[in-house]
């Protein structure tokens, strides 16, 4: 005992465990086991390893009774498994969700807000057109879309995203996911929905929208169609599209017909059909 003998020699150590046992031929992975029950000899795949050179503790018991540093559960490689628990998540959740309409939107909008009651609208004519309306699932615009699916019956999905300050997904949602990642969030709403409806809103709904319209514009998605909802909010923006981004260059005519600016919310429901229907 003490000194190491071990070596990768499968024969020789095959040949080792015949003679310690007596004859009997071990195969790998198997321990040799001496009378008293100690482990004097043990292959591990194409490791053999003898005396004091066999482990004695199992992985599970490594695993149970680790009590080491934990900065790890804070780097890289395990992130990018929590990312991939995300998209598995979000697919496994989403996979089977039919047609729907993301509706985006203000968090800030209140409920006295005619955008509110926008928003609820929208909610429920989607329903009733067939689709499931995903939002963000947080409070203002979100809500309204997501209370006017639920009340319609349909169904009211939330993708909430974590945040440095506490909040949870709003009571109508019926199929909620919390995210971790903006970027995990932003592709389920793509992949899970066939268009976009865009209520008035700040950055998160600017970022939300500039994605969508970038897929578009590089060919990424297709038949996807993108609504405002709104036009004396949205039109600033729409020309200062055409005058300044179009007249300088930076993008083409076609590009701003990647967007649909209305109050007509027929129009904007007909539009999501249209595009369903055609795929
Ligand atoms: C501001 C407050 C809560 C924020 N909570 C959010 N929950 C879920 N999703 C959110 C939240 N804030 C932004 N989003 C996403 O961006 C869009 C709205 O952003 P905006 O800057 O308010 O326009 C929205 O569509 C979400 O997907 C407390 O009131």
């Amino acid at each position: 005992m003490g000194c190491f003998t071990g070596g990768v020699d499968h024969k020789s150590a095959e040949s080792d465990a015949v003679s310690s046992q007596g004859g009997a031929v071990h195969s790998q992975d198997e321990a040799v086991r001496s009378e008293d029950g100690v482990v004097s000899s043990k292959y591990k795949g194409p490791l053999l390893q003898r005396r004091s050179q066999v482990e004695r503790e199992t992985a599970d018991q490594r695993l149970l009774d680790e009590r080491g540093p934990a900065d790890w559960v804070h780097g890289d490689p395990w992130r990018v498994l929590r990312i991939q628990s995300e998209f598995v998540e979000g697919f496994g959740a989403l996979a089977e969700l039919g047609p729907a309409i993301a509706v985006f939107g203000s968090a800030r909008t209140k409920v006295d807000d005619p955008a509110y009651a926008l928003g609820e609208e929208i909610g429920g004519r989607l329903v009733e057109a067939g689709f499931a309306v995903i939002t963000g699932g947080g409070p203002g615009a979100m809500e309204a879309a997501n209370k006017g699916a639920c009340q319609a019956g349909g169904v009211s999905v939330g993708l909430n995203i974590e945040l440095p300050f506490e909040q949870g997904l709003n009571s109508w949602v019926d199929i909620g996911i919390n995210f971790r990642y903006f970027f995990a969030r932003k592709t389920m709403f793509v992949k899970y929905s066939q268009g976009f409806i865009v209520l008035p809103g700040g950055f998160g709904t600017f970022d939300e929208l500039f994605e969508a319209i970038t897929l578009v514009q590089t060919g990424k998605i297709t038949r996807f169609p993108i609504v405002l909802v709104g036009t004396s909010y949205w039109s600033g923006l729409v020309d200062w599209l055409r005058e300044t981004v179009l007249a300088d260059g930076k993008i083409s005519p076609p590009d701003l017909d990647i967007v649909t600016v209305t109050d007509d919310l027929d129009e904007a429901i007909a539009l999501m059909v249209q595009a369903r229907d055609a795929s």
